[in-house]
């Protein structure tokens, strides 16, 4: 087992990431003072293969616990979910003693981490992620949040997990479309933030799905690089921003073509070619960068876009983008492999129209 730590003083918590630890969960949550009652969150397809057995070593480890699951996917990050598990948690018994284990993908841990959040103002919760997606960025933040129809993630907290247990064996069960989406998050910190991992993962982005010291190697580079911009603005008030990066128009493509229809990062993997097209025309990136980022994204995940989606339309989703500022639309570009920035001005109908109605047309950009 390795830890990595994600510093904010009194909020810092580790992040144990090793094949096997979910074995150790009774161990590590005794290790949490004061704890007696724990409500374990999953969603149906988790429940079926996990939960079982992590009910099972809570109550060998001497905890009360008790499950409570949410339908699969998307449609369920919504207040209405969270407020039936708000009545589970208060007949359970669940208090301020107590917590909350996010056993699942990163809906679930958005959504069990949002009621961790509001639950008699905020109760402790455990990240347990078990798809890739959530082992390499949704469990490591304390961002929390559920959608409303038209704006995704918009209502929720900032509020840490105290610990994060990654173990990547749960990933032999996830399914293939799945992992790749969750790779796209995984490219997206190469580009961003480390070009010698851009450059491993041009290598190597292929063999991940076989697993073994590869895989492990992705997943706690992307843990260290999440953990060190979260360390830098737990807030989203500056560097953290850059983490956003195709999802300005991944989040308005996600809720405008309905929730679940694309995964998450698959409409961020479009958002995140689609912004480096932007960076591209506005001079921020050169050509030869932003062929390479295109080229590795399409290896890994399917880009399509519905045909139903337009221009204007997904310029309007993309207003209710949380980096806006003044009614200005902000986008995180690329820079160079391994920098990004936040930059807001780009100019709508010579840029931003011109990219996204040939992106749409050609599924490409000019
Ligand atoms: N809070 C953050 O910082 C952050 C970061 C990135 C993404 N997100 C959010 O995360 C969500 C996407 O997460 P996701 O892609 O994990 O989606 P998800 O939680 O829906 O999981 C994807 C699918 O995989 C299944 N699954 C999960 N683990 C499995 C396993 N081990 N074996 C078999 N099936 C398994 C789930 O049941 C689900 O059907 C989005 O809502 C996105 O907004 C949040
Ligand atoms: O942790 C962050 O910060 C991120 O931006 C990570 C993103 O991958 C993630 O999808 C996040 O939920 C988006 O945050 P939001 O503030 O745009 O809702
Ligand atoms: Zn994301």
């Amino acid at each position: 087992m390795e830890s990595i730590t994600v510093d904010l003083g009194a909020r810092s918590y580790p992040i144990h990431i090793g094949p096997g630890i979910l074995d150790e969960i009774g161990k590590i949550l005794r290790a949490l003072i004061g704890l007696e009652k724990i409500l374990v969150i999953t969603d149906g397809n988790v429940r079926d293969l996990y939960a079982g057995r992590v009910l099972e070593l809570l109550k060998v480890a001497g905890f009360d616990a008790h499950l409570a699951a949410i339908p699969p996917g998307e449609p369920s990050k919504t207040l209405k979910e969270a407020e039936r598990l708000y009545y589970i948690a208060l007949d359970y018994g669940l208090d301020r003693n107590s917590a909350v284990i996010a056993l699942g993908g990163g809906v679930v841990g958005d959504l069990a981490g949002f009621v961790a959040a509001t639950y008699m103002r905020g109760i402790r919760y455990v990240q347990v992620p078990t798809s890739l997606l959530a082992q390499v960025d949704s469990s490591v933040g304390g961002k929390v949040a559920v959608n409303l129809e038209s704006a995704k993630n918009i209502v929720g907290a900032f509020h840490q997990p105290v610990a994060v247990i990654i173990d990547p064996l749960t990933l032999k069960t996830l399914p293939d479309r799945e992992f790749r989406e969750g790779l796209a998050e995984v490219i997206k910190y190469g580009i961003i933030w480390d070009g010698d991992f851009f450059n491993w993962l041009e290598e190597n982005v292929m063999t991940l799905r076989q697993g073994g010291e590869s895989l492990i190697y992705a997943i706690k580079k992307s843990c260290a690089i999440k953990a060190s911009v979260v360390t830098l603005d737990e807030r989203d008030e500056g560097t953290r921003m850059i983490l956003n990066y195709g999802h300005t128009v991944g989040h308005a493509l996600e809720s405008l073509v309905g929730y679940g229809v694309l995964l998450h990062g698959e409409a961020v993997a479009a958002g995140m070619i689609i912004e480096a097209g932007i960076a591209l025309e506005i001079g921020l990136l050169e050509r030869q960068d932003y062929e390479r980022i295109e080229r590795i994204l399409r290896r890994v995940v399917p880009v399509e876009i519905p045909g139903c989606v337009e221009t204007g339309g997904l310029i309007e989703a993309m207003a209710c983008d949380k980096k806006n500022k003044g009614g200005r639309l902000a986008f995180a570009l690329p820079e160079k492999l391994g920098r990004a920035g936040v930059y807001y001005d780009v100019p709508e109908r010579e840029i931003l129209y011109k990219i996204l109605d040939h992106f749409l047309k050609k599924s490409t950009v000019p």
